[in-house]
């Protein structure tokens, strides 16, 4: 069994699959990497022969993680690194090793799942978008906050903006004008991600008609289905580009 962990910036996302039988032993999102290895271990199947990681944290926390990993559970994590090339995708950045790796092991998985352009919206943290063409061309893309981030700039450098979380949750269930500073907040940044999403379709229509594929994931994904409805779903991207970039068997 296969230990896959995505390290974003506030989630680790984890599952454990079995290769030979290709199912999913268990899975989740956790916040620190001790969560993570008590969810990990408490998955009593959970015998690993290999570990695959990819990060978008500091060198020092991933590699604080594979020691951990390695204490655990006795095996040696592999983590993805950057590529000029591959699976038929160009890394269209100038420096291929400034992409974020979360992005790029998407753009991987998408042009694997698409076979032809397509278009990632992936919100996380930040909400990120890129652009593959037919022919294997990563154009590059766009990064701004996410829902995380809009939400958090708002209380922190205002003085008025106030509110906890779960009155947050409450406030999503509509997006009509907000009535309360929860609901004008949280209401107003879902609406931006919505029209950060709806503008990346604009420009994919404009480079290629409707000769393309678009992606959504990451754990926001939910939040702008509605304004993208032709957009497959595919909450776990990463971990398709995972197995790309680091094929165990
Ligand atoms: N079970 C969950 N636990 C925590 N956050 C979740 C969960 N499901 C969805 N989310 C949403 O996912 C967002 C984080 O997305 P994610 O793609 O994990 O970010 P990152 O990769 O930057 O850590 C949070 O803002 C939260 O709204
Ligand atoms: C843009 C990101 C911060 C997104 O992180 P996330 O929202 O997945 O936590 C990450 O992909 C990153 O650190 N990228 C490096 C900069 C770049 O891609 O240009
Ligand atoms: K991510």
């Amino acid at each position: 069994m296969i230990l896959e962990l995505d390290c974003g910036n506030s989630f680790i996302k984890w599952r454990v699959i079995h290769t030979a039988e290709a199912t999913m032993v268990g899975g989740g999102i956790v916040d620190s990497d001790q969560a993570l290895l008590g969810e990990v271990i408490g998955l009593a199947t959970a015998r690993l022969t290999a570990c695959r990681i990819v990060s978008v944290r500091s060198e020092e926390e991933t590699a604080v993680l594979c020691t951990l990993i390695a204490q655990a559970f006795g095996v040696q994590a592999r983590v993805a690194q950057p590529a000029i090339q591959m699976a038929g995708v160009r890394n269209g950045y100038e420096d291929y090793q400034r992409l974020g790796m979360d992005r790029w092991l998407a753009v991987l998985g998408a042009y694997h799942l698409a076979k032809g352009a397509c278009l990632v919206i992936d919100l996380g943290t930040a909400a990120k978008a890129d652009f593959v063409s037919a022919d294997g061309e990563h154009l590059g893309g766009y990064i701004c906050p996410g829902m995380p981030l809009m939400r958090s700039q708002l209380r922190t450098h205002t003085r008025r903006i106030r509110y906890d979380d779960a009155s947050a949750e409450r406030a999503l269930t509509s997006l009509q004008p907000g009535r309360s500073t929860v609901e004008a907040v949280e209401r107003g940044c879902v609406l931006m991600l919505q029209g950060f999403a709806r503008t990346q379709l604009e420009q994919a229509r404009a480079q290629w008609g409707d000769d393309f594929t678009v992606f959504l994931t990451g754990g926001d994904a939910p939040l702008v289905r509605d304004a993208v409805p032709m957009a497959r779903v595919v909450p776990d991207l990463v971990f398709v580009g995972l197995a790309m970039a680091c094929p165990l068997d």
